[in-house]
């Protein structure tokens, strides 16, 4: 069983300036500047906690999965990841146990990353994701 890490915690925001605000009262700083990830609608600022991020999202289109998510419950919490070391391997072993991944095959992430999501309700109610990251990259 590989050993996994908590990679990000994602909270949907309708404005990250605004979303921001307690992330930077609490003293943590943005990694980088904001990116756009085209192939999920969303604008993404991450603050570093550790060994960990807090992703604030934002949709960039109406038809994001966060806008969605926005327009049914409001802001807050959406999703946590899990950083993977082999995203196909793991995708193979979970599939092979009855998991429910929402794609295919892995897709871009944030920072040059590879993702994949598992279905809320196999999730008992939450949306996760697993991450690889590049070699070497350092979140
Ligand atoms: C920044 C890029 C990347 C990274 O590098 O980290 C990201 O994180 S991108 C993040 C945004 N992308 C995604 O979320 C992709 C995967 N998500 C989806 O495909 C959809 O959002 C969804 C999970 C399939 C939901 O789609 P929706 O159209 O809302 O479908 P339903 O309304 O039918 O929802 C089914 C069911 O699931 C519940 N739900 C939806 N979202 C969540 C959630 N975030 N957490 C927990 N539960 C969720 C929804 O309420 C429905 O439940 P029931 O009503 O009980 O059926
Ligand atoms: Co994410």
């Amino acid at each position: 069983m590989p050993v996994m890490h908590l990679d990000h915690v994602a909270i949907v925001t309708p404005d990250l300036d605004l979303g921001s605000a307690p992330y930077l009262a609490l003293g943590l700083q943005p990694e980088g500047p904001d990116e756009e990830v085209g192939t999920q609608g969303v604008r993404v600022r991450a603050f570093v906690v550790g060994e960990t991020l807090i992703e604030l999202l934002t949709p960039t289109r109406p038809d994001s999965p966060i806008a969605a998510f926005l327009e049914k419950r409001g802001p807050g919490l959406h999703h946590t990841a899990y950083r993977v070391d082999d995203l196909d391997a793991e995708m193979a072993r979970l599939r092979s146990e009855g998991a429910r991944f929402l794609n295919e095959a892995p897709t871009p992430g944030r920072a040059g990353t590879r993702v994949a999501f598992l279905h809320p309700k196999w999730g008992a109610g939450t949306l996760i994701e697993l991450v690889e990251h590049a070699p070497g990259a350092a979140h």
